[in-house]
């Protein structure tokens, strides 16, 4: 009897799904002459990548602007055996998420986090008193990505129960549409919990010390991930993940472990701030004027939600904060694609002067 290997069987591991296979049938098609193998990139190195096909893992050079866009952690690349020097990458698959934050240099190019990620879990130490406006901030980066959000308030072993219901409801009304799980690293019915929450691709996302190595660690089942109070000695600081690896975990899911995201800048959010303050926004329709402040404005519907008790003004704050910084940010980059204009401007004057020189 002889059964059907599907070729791609190796890759589910590594999130492989029906729609991927569509995407491949697609890529395939608008290459018919090569013969191509899917691979998923795990690991991003200057100039290469450590990517997982169905033949096992392998190292591909990727020459610089070889690939555009560059490959990210996540990606799926069509790669051509045919060459004479192995394996080569010959194009990215078009991406269903996209990961990014603005760069930590303050250029205003966006950084890519990872590619493909289908859940975002926001891990916040029940204990820490994050500040809220935190959290918004990372719900805010993974609505942008389409990723679907999942709040982790981990270490909640730390509060009594009464502590833990208060800060479940705090961050219950500010996650607006999100889930939010409380998990306990002696607790295996909780990470359970969690887990029933997230699908194929997951980061975790959070600020340093939340728990997301240890969280990391119960969802794989071992311990891959380093935790807890380890610096390096190097004298740069803190030890955190550096390389960005996606794991399988068994039951179906693959983690992208990405270093602590230490200054979070938000890139253009476009109509992910809306839905992550869905409240605020939803009520805003209603103000008088359409492009009300919300500061002092006559029939301000805002403010009569705050004054109702709909919600806070450490809320609209909130709000306020990252709409400046994403104007900020827009502007950065408008002044960037400026100066690229002057430059191309000045070639074509240039050129044009040398013809009638
Ligand atoms: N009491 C308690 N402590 C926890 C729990 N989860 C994590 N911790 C502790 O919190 C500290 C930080 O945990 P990590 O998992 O290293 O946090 P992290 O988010 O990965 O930190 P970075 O790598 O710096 O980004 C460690 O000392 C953990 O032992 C929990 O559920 N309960
Ligand atoms: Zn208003």
């Amino acid at each position: 009897m002889q059964t059907e290997v599907n070729p791609t069987d190796p890759l589910v591991r590594f999130g492989w799904d029906d729609d991927w296979t569509r995407r491949w049938a697609a890529f395939q098609d608008a290459r018919p002459e090569q013969h191509l193998l899917p691979a998923r990139v795990v690991r991003v190195h200057r100039g290469a990548c450590d990517v997982e096909t169905p033949l096992g893992p392998q190292r591909v050079e990727i020459p610089a602007g070889h690939l555009v866009p560059g490959p990210t952690t996540g990606d799926w690349v069509g790669l051509s055996l045919d060459g004479p020097d192995g394996a080569r990458a010959v194009g990215v698959l078009p991406r269903r998420t996209v990961l990014a934050r603005a760069s930590v240099t303050g250029r205003s190019a966006e950084h890519q986090l990872a590619a493909n990620v289908d859940t975002v879990v926001v891990a916040i130490g029940a204990e820490s008193r994050t500040t809220l406006g935190r959290v918004e901030r990372f719900l805010a980066l993974a609505w942008n990505s389409g990723a679907q959000p999942v709040v982790a308030l981990t270490k909640s072993d730390l509060l009594d129960d009464a502590e833990l219901d208060e800060v479940l409801d705090r961050v219950r009304a500010d996650a607006v549409g999100v889930q939010v799980v409380p998990v306990r690293h002696d607790d295996p019915a909780s990470v359970a919990a969690l887990r029933d929450r997230l699908r194929g691709t997951v980061v975790l996302l959070g600020s340093s010390g939340a728990g997301k190595s240890t969280l990391a660690n119960l969802l794989v089942g071992e311990d891959r991930f380093a935790v807890g109070d380890v610096r390096s000695v190097d004298g740069k600081g803190r030890h955190t993940t550096v390389t960005r690896e996606l794991v399988p975990v068994p039951g179906g899911l693959v983690l992208v472990d990405t270093p602590g995201l230490r200054s979070l800048g938000v890139a253009e959010l476009g109509d992910a701030l809306g839905t992550t303050f869905a409240d605020v926004a939803d009520v805003a329709v209603d103000c008088r004027f359409s492009d009300c402040s919300h500061t002092s404005e006559p029939g301000c519907a805002v403010l009569s939600a705050i004054g109702a008790g709909v919600f806070d003004q450490r809320r609209l704050d909130s709000f306020r904060k990252l709409e400046r910084e994403q104007a900020w940010f827009a502007s950065r980059t408008d002044a960037r694609l400026a100066a690229e204009r002057r430059r191309e401007w000045k070639k074509v004057v240039r050129a044009h002067r040398d013809r009638h020189a």
